[in-house]
């Protein structure tokens, strides 16, 4: 398998490759240049499989012949050996027709870490194979930088700097970064929203000044091996409701564009799936595109779901370049005009592409606290605010009743304490496994939200290539 860039121009590379470039050196993103497809009955065999082998299956497509199946299971064996659930990804139902897949059984408490525990052992494997090291620079609004820094501390050949928006994570969020001392973990607080931080990890991939010294690398979803991971939760949640028999639609919690184009991908390879439904908060650019085809950046909003305050959603670059005809000159035209002008309008093609599969619903923060005391009062379960988005916009979406709908539990709900017990009166209180979060030292530098002052940072503290 090889991966191409969506605006066309970047050499293609092996799954090895694209996994350490993260982004394409024309600015573009890296996807497969064709989707694998599993029949009928090659999807009903994964059924009942342990989670480790079911991602080895579906993975081992796209990985192609960078690792050997064996490798493939090894590692997928060891990163979610790690989860504190034996099903890894367990589905839990609600009511008739609603469920929750819950994602927040890793080593950070969100869905993040299914993705991220199996990158961090990829990128040991492939660097392994080089005397080659890796910077990487990485955006979060929370939750990708906990899982990011588990996931890399301490190992060698790697050095991750990791920005976030100052004051616009919760406390826990903050502490599950900044308490990670070890020296190749580099933590920095901005002034600015994630749009800024993300805008700043994307230029830096194509700054000669930078790229020259610095292997520049990704733990962001703009990385491909991310969302290669997140198929594999809608696969095992897809079996155990009755695919590929029975169709089952997702509520997916949406941001960046990540977890809910793994379901497109999901989708692409044969899962039967009804519909995905892609729940925004008020920062609601997805929202908007996909009821209007108008994809114009707003200004972030901090809301209670503060992991989903994007408004400019980078994934969103992979679902117009496959339904614009996988035709990269196009998208880059595009793009350098969404670039420019911060807006954009969706082609007929996208537009009604995006209509055959998607749709959309955005929950203001009553809606969300609404959808937090749903859960509680009628069903017994204390979801976080992500999830409450997923939630709202599952039961408003008008499926058919014998089609079951799978909200994305993103989150769990302790990492978001004070919004879960504004709504029902209970507060979550985190497992026991993230032990002393609260009595450990933090280690953090303060930056302003300028590209010069990062770039600088990073210089002096990354390792040359080699
Ligand atoms: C808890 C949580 N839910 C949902 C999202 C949105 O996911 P995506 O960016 O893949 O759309 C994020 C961040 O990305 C998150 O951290
Ligand atoms: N919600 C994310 C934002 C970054 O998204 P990513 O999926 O592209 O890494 C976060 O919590 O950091």
């Amino acid at each position: 398998m090889d991966y191409v860039s969506t605006r066309g121009s970047a050499q293609a590379l092996d799954f090895a490759g694209a996994t350490l470039a993260g982004l394409a050196s024309d600015g573009g993103l890296y996807v497969p240049r064709e989707w694998p497809r599993f029949t009928e009955a090659e999807i009903a065999a994964m059924a009942g499989r342990p989670y480790a082998e079911l991602a080895a299956t579906v993975m081992a497509p796209f990985v192609g012949e960078s690792l050997t199946r064996e490798r493939l299971l090894d590692l997928c064996r060891a990163a979610y050996g790690r989860f504190a659930h034996k099903a890894v990804t367990p589905v839990r139902q609600f009511d008739e027709q609603q469920w929750l897949l819950e994602l927040f059984h890793g080593p950070t408490l969100a869905f993040k870490d299914v993705a991220l525990q199996l990158l961090g052992l990829l990128f040991e494997e492939f660097l392994g194979r080089s005397d080659r090291n890796l910077t990487i620079v990485g955006a979060t609004s929370g939750d990708t930088g906990s899982a990011a820094i588990d996931a890399v501390a301490g190992r060698a050949k790697v050095d991750i700097f990791m920005l976030h928006p100052r004051g616009r994570v919760s406390e826990v969020q903050r502490r599950q970064m900044t308490t990670v001392l070890a020296p190749n973990v580099h933590n920095i607080a901005i002034e600015g929203s994630f749009d800024d931080a993300q805008a700043m990890v994307k230029r830096m991939f194509n700054d000669a000044a930078m790229t020259d010294r610095f292997a520049i690398g990704a733990v962001n979803s703009i990385n491909w091996a991310r969302l290669m991971a997140q198929v594999v939760y809608y696969f095992a949640a897809g079996l155990q409701l009755g695919a590929p028999h029975r169709p089952v639609a997702f509520s997916v919690p949406t941001g960046n564009f990540g977890d809910v184009f793994a379901g497109y991908v999901a989708a692409k390879m044969g899962l039967p799936v009804e519909r995905l439904i892609v729940a925004t908060n008020v920062n609601d650019i997805l929202h908007r595109a996909l009821t209007s085809g108008d994809y114009s950046q707003g200004t972030v909003t901090p809301t209670a779901a503060p992991s989903m305050d994007i408004q400019v959603s980078s994934n969103f670059e992979r679902l117009l370049f496959d339904l614009g005809g996988c035709d990269g000159a196009a998208l880059a035209a595009q793009m350098a005009g969404f670039e420019a002008t911060k807006t954009m309008q969706l082609t007929n093609a996208q537009a009604q592409g995006a209509a055959a599969l998607f749709t959309s619903a955005r929950a203001d923060a009553d809606e969300m606290s609404q959808a937090i005391r749903w859960a509680w009062e009628e069903c017994g379960e204390l979801i976080d605010p992500h999830t409450a988005c997923g939630v709202h916009a599952a039961r408003g979406a008008g499926i058919d009743k014998g089609v079951p709908v799978v909200t994305l539990a993103t989150a769990h709900p302790a990492k978001f304490p004070d919004a879960v017990e504004r709504a029902t009166g209970q507060r979550p209180s985190l497992p026991v496994r993230v032990g002393d979060l609260f009595e450990r030292e933090e280690r953090c530098v303060d930056l302003p939200g300028d590209y010069a002052a990062v770039t600088a940072y990073v210089a002096e503290h990354a390792v040359p290539k080699g």
